[in-house]
């Protein structure tokens, strides 16, 4: 049963200048929660000192009520966060864009490779090619409306040429993919690169930099779980 701690009693608006506490709490039921508020306080030390600590206390409370006094203490806060070692049961889809096959093809395998160590079963991983970047985020947003998948990953590498294209391509991968996600309420995964050349391509799909599809396939599991489990 939640216990609100009326903050009004710390207000000086009550005649006696209340400070707080005392020695019983009135509690009056609102609404199916109790209302304790803090009344007749004296204006002793003790109990301005103890009122200064008790404006610390958070409003949401709760709970023991032994007779006519109550123990009070704080809830602790929650945090929620997705687990990756919960992925039974999730499934996901992958979008890969061809365009530059030779960087994605190992952006895709980094991503498989990271399903695998965190025992996403291959039965539970479909992939869907696409052309080039532009076209992942209308796939990804059909995938994630599908209701088949936690959470989408979308690869794809866009580097940069003479013209302006590259912004065009690239702006319009990662407005896809958020749009995706948004529209459909699934998880969908930025592991598109935007390089301005290949060795920086290269270097992260497996050389130095490590492998932007792990680490997209990493993020998909902890927002599938995350939603799948804490969110729904
Ligand atoms: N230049 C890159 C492209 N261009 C192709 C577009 O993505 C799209 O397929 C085309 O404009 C037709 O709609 N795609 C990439 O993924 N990476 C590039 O560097
Ligand atoms: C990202 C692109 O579209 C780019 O690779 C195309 O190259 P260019 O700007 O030389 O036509």
């Amino acid at each position: 049963m939640a216990l609100f701690v009326s903050m009004d009693c710390f207000l000086p608006t009550h005649q006696s200048q209340l400070g707080f506490v005392h020695h019983e709490a009135k509690d009056r039921s609102f609404g199916g929660n109790n209302i304790v508020k803090f009344q007749n306080a004296s204006k002793t030390p003790q109990s301005l000192s103890f009122a200064s600590s008790l404006r610390d206390i958070k409003p949401q409370v709760a709970v023991q009520r032994k007779g006519r006094s109550s123990s009070v203490q704080t809830a602790a806060v929650r945090h929620l966060t997705g687990s990756v070692t919960k992925t039974q049961g999730l499934r996901f889809a992958v979008v890969v864009a061809r365009f530059n096959e030779i960087v994605t093809k190992p952006l895709l395998e980094g991503a498989l490779g990271a399903f695998k160590n965190y025992s996403v079963k291959d039965e539970d991983i479909d992939v869907v090619w696409v052309p080039g970047s532009f076209e992942i985020g209308v796939v990804a947003g059909r995938l994630g409306k599908s209701g088949k998948y936690h959470a989408v990953v979308c690869i794809g590498a866009v580097i940069r040429g003479d013209t302006t294209h590259y912004d065009a391509v690239a702006n319009s991968a990662a407005s896809g993919v958020l749009s995706a996600g948004l529209n459909s309420g699934v998880p969908c995964i930025f592991g598109v690169l935007t390089c301005d050349n290949m060795d920086q391509a290269l270097n992260r799909a497996g050389g130095k930099s490590g492998n932007k599809g792990a680490e997209a396939a990493l993020t998909a599991i902890e927002m599938a779980s995350l939603f799948e489990h804490h969110l729904k």
